[in-house]
């Protein structure tokens, strides 16, 4: 069976990643992609529709499953375009930025269809997370610190990566609260972690967890080398979800199967 994909953002940095990554693979096609303001080009061959198209273009194309990378108050337009569509389609977001709202807002729409929302498509990270959890179960009392880096042009701090291993951590300790970017005099107060956001250069996606105790740290990296490995995950995710029944899926689901 080959999934087809109606592709979201697709001018984008991943967009275009994700258009490549399905065109790439024998089991999957681009059924159509959108922009905001595409200005009639194409993305490795596939021609870029204005945004305002997506409802006429599900109709036409009844993809299987919509990927998106946009923004958060996009990404909830366009699931909910898909929850309103005659056809059925799954929706897969790699957005990040979603605030509690929007996560209630996308778990209402994943009654009506199949929802997929990962943070982060990399396999590696899924690993990193399950590692984490682990290494702050073995090291309880252990100072802990987050780190993530990215490019100059992301918009929101921290990532949803991080946002998602903070909550790992959470579950796995005992812990004081979150310090986002420690400034002042006070030392460091004891069960608190420490959050850092970098944004530099175009680097594509770091995220260092330290466990720190005394004479000795452990130091816990994933460093994504190229936006491909986040589009193979997505396209991947969008491959497994087709015609499944509605609900709210994980990335973990996809790579635990
Ligand atoms: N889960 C994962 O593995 C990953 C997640 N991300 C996340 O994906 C999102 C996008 O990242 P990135 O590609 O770097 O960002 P970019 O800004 O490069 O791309 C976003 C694209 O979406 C477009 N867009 C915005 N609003 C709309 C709309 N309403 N309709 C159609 N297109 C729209 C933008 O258009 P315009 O240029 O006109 O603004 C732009 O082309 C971010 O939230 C980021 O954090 C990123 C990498 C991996
Ligand atoms: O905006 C990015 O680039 C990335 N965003 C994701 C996030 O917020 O965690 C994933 C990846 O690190 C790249």
């Amino acid at each position: 069976m080959t999934v087809a994909v109606g592709v979201t953002g697709a001018t984008g940095r991943m967009g275009r990643e994700v258009v490549a990554a399905a065109r790439e693979r024998a089991d999957c096609e681009v059924a159509f992609a959108v922009n905001r303001e595409p200005d009639g080009g194409t993305v490795e061959g596939v021609a870029v529709e204005p945004a305002a198209e997506f409802d006429a273009l599900l109709g036409e194309h009844e993809p299987d499953a919509v990927v998106d990378f946009t923004g958060p108050d996009s990404a909830l337009e366009y699931a909910h375009a898909c929850v309103e569509a005659d056809a059925e389609v799954a929706f897969v977001t790699g957005t990040t930025g979603f605030d509690d709202a929007a996560f209630a807002d996308l778990e209402a729409a994943s009654e009506s269809i199949p929802l997929l929302h990962a943070p982060n498509f990399a396999r590696g990270v899924q690993a990193l997370v399950n590692v984490v959890g682990q290494a702050v179960r073995n090291l309880p009392g252990y100072d802990v610190e987050l780190v993530e880096t990215h490019h100059n042009g992301k918009r929101d701090a921290p990532s949803g990566t991080a946002n998602r291993l903070l909550e790992e951590i959470e579950a796995n300790g005992d812990f004081a609260g979150r310090n986002h970017g420690r400034e002042g005099e006070e030392p460091r107060e004891e069960g608190e972690i420490g959050v850092h956001a970098l944004r530099a250069g175009d680097v594509t996606g770091e995220h260092e967890v330290v466990l720190a105790g005394n004479d000795e740290e452990v130091r816990l990296t994933h460093r994504a080398e190229d936006r491909g490995v986040f589009a193979a995950g997505a396209v991947d995710a969008a491959v497994w979800i087709a015609g499944r029944k509605a609900g709210r899926y994980d990335f973990a689901d996809v790579i635990d199967e």
